[in-house]
């Protein structure tokens, strides 16, 4: 089997997406530590505070989940290290980290990643990226209901959500750690409709199967 890493824009569906590929193909799901993380809240009410210390934070806890995924083969993350730049890059561009904190974040993930180099298994086997728009990123943002990314409580959020979109894109025509498919977001309900689910489990399986890995 394979491990699998999930990416995609805030609400797009990654971690609904990773337990429907766990339960079918009997995977390991590794989440990320949202509702138990001490600075996101923090990060929402004073972003170039926060900036930093919460890609730290993201950082350190998404080393530690791709180096234990990658040790055994058969697991799915609902996002993974190979995102953490684009989040910090854009924080950075908005004017929310100084530049000596874009000098030690840049060290310290290039460390990160000649660490995860040298494993027996260095990289994942597929990136599924999960593709939305604004509109639909911000109906699951709304639907999901955390209090601190609702941009009726920050209006200011609507550039940021529109930026982190802009973001993606390059970001995956970048990506080149494995093989890459994207999952339209936009058309496929695959949490509440039955048929849709079939569909996108059904073109993740068809891809496993055309690399061999199922
Ligand atoms: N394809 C989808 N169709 C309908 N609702 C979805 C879909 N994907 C996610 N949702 C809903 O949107 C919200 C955010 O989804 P979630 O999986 O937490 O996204 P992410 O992990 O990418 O932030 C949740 O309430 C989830 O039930
Ligand atoms: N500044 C950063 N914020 C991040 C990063 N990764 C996630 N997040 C935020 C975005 C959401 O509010 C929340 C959970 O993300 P989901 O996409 O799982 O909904 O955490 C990051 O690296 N930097």
């Amino acid at each position: 089997m394979a491990v699998l890493v999930l990416s995609g824009a805030i609400g797009a569906g990654k971690s609904s997406l990773t337990g429907l590929i766990a339960e079918r193909l009997g995977t390991e799901a590794f989440y990320e530590s949202v509702d138990d993380n001490p600075v996101l809240p923090l990060f929402y009410q004073d972003p170039s505070k926060y900036a930093f210390l919460l890609q730290i934070y993201f950082l350190n806890t998404r080393f530690h989940s791709i180096k234990r995924a990658l040790q055994a083969d058969n697991n799915v993350l609902d996002r993974s290290i190979y995102e953490d730049a684009l989040f910090f890059q854009m924080n950075a561009d908005m004017g929310r980290a100084n530049q000596t904190e874009v000098k030690i974040y840049k060290d310290l993930l290039g460390n990160m990643m000649e660490e995860i180099a040298g494993m027996p298994k260095k990289n994942p086997d597929l990136l599924i990226h999960i593709d939305v728009s604004y509109e639909t990123m911000l109906k699951r943002i709304t639907k999901r209901g955390r209090s601190y990314e609702q941009v009726t409580t920050d209006p200011s959020l609507v550039k940021y959500y529109h930026t982190l979109l802009d973001y993606y894109e390059p970001w995956y025509q970048n990506y080149n750690y494995s093989p890459k498919m994207r999952i339209d977001g936009d058309k496929y309900d695959f949490v509440e409709n039955p048929k849709d689910r079939e569909i996108v489990l059904g073109m993740i399986e068809e891809k496993l199967r055309e690399m061999g890995k199922l």
